[in-house]
């Protein structure tokens, strides 16, 4: 048996797609790794979020799933949107590296500068910063991690907001500058793991096998409860909501939230539930967030999106 293994072409996500071929051939499962373009890789200068439509990453390779060209797909989990089309399912998270956001720089970079320039396109980040630091300003630098280095060394920015693990995975930890602590800057759903996508159909052995090489039980009650939060938040990278899981002992704890784009208004909150509670409690959270102002966040952001 062959395992053809569908990827983007960007330096880190053929990191992950690597990843997934040594574990699976630690099993003794050969494999091949088929590169796919996508949208979101074609069009390099507009934000993610004017792009506009869920799944920029995803949709080139879903169709390769779906007209059997390839058996799995390889992911980052964050970039998966909470809904995926018809037919298509998540069947594995690897375990997650670190989820913490950093600051990758050439330079010394000190947050309460007034003039300093960020480098992100990310809402959730962007609403942080304004926040947290409201002095400093963004600007979107796009591109995979090699070519965004190179825009800020030509001036493009001061630093880099990016997650700790593209840049562990891509060897850039001698350029991280700043580590945004975890309770205060929630990272955003499924930051840091990989996650496995297939099509309906694939043969009961390969997802076992799959699960087997890639899996990790404890990621995976992670991800499922802080993606039935997303779900029930209609929220995909665009949007400003983060949502982070953790387990310790027989407790699962979740944290999630939103922001609004000028940072002046959030709604966020943290609940503890049981290992298998954590569906129930992403929707639970998900709708007191939206009850309690949560919904009137995202109404706005919406409309100035659209325009
Ligand atoms: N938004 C793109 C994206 N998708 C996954 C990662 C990093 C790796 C990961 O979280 O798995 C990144 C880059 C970033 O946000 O810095």
């Amino acid at each position: 048996m062959k395992i053809r293994i569908g990827t983007r072409g960007s330096k880190l996500a053929l990191w992950q797609a690597y990843f997934v071929q040594d574990r699976l051939k630690e099993l003794g499962v050969d494999s091949e790794i088929v590169k796919i373009e996508t949208k979101g890789d074609k069009i390099l200068n507009v934000t993610i979020s004017k792009i506009g439509s869920k799944g920029v990453f995803t949709e080139e390779i879903e169709e390769k799933l779906k007209n059997g060209e390839i058996d799995i797909a390889v992911h980052s989990a964050k970039d998966m949107p909470s809904t995926l089309p018809e037919g298509f399912e998540l069947i594995a998270f690897s375990e997650r590296e670190k989820e913490h956001d950093v600051l990758v720089s050439h330079k010394s970079i000190d947050l309460n500068q007034k003039d300093l320039v960020l480098g992100t396109s990310s809402t959730r980040r962007i609403a942080c910063l304004h926040k947290h630091f409201p002095h400093v300003k963004t600007v979107p630098v796009r591109g995979n991690l090699q070519t965004r280095i190179q825009k800020m060394k030509d001036g493009a920015c001061d630093a880099l907001w990016l997650a700790y693990a593209g840049v562990h995975r891509m060897e850039f930890d001698h350029m991280v500058v700043h580590e945004f602590d975890l309770e205060e800057f929630v990272p955003a759903v499924g930051q840091g793991s990989v996650a496995i996508e297939v099509y309906t159909g694939i043969s009961e052995e390969k997802k076992e096998l799959i699960r087997k090489a890639v899996n990790d039980d404890t990621t995976e009650t992670i991800l499922l409860a802080e993606r039935a939060f997303l779900k029930v938040m209609n929220g995909g990278c665009s949007i400003p909501v983060y949502g982070r899981a953790t387990i310790e002992g027989n407790t699962l704890s979740l944290t999630g939230g939103i922001i609004s784009l000028d940072g002046k208004r959030e709604v966020a909150k943290t609940c503890n539930t049981t290992l298998d509670g954590g569906l129930k409690a992403g929707e639970t959270l998900a709708h007191y967030i939206l009850e309690n102002g949560g919904k009137e966040i995202l109404e706005e952001i919406r409309k100035e999106q659209a325009e």
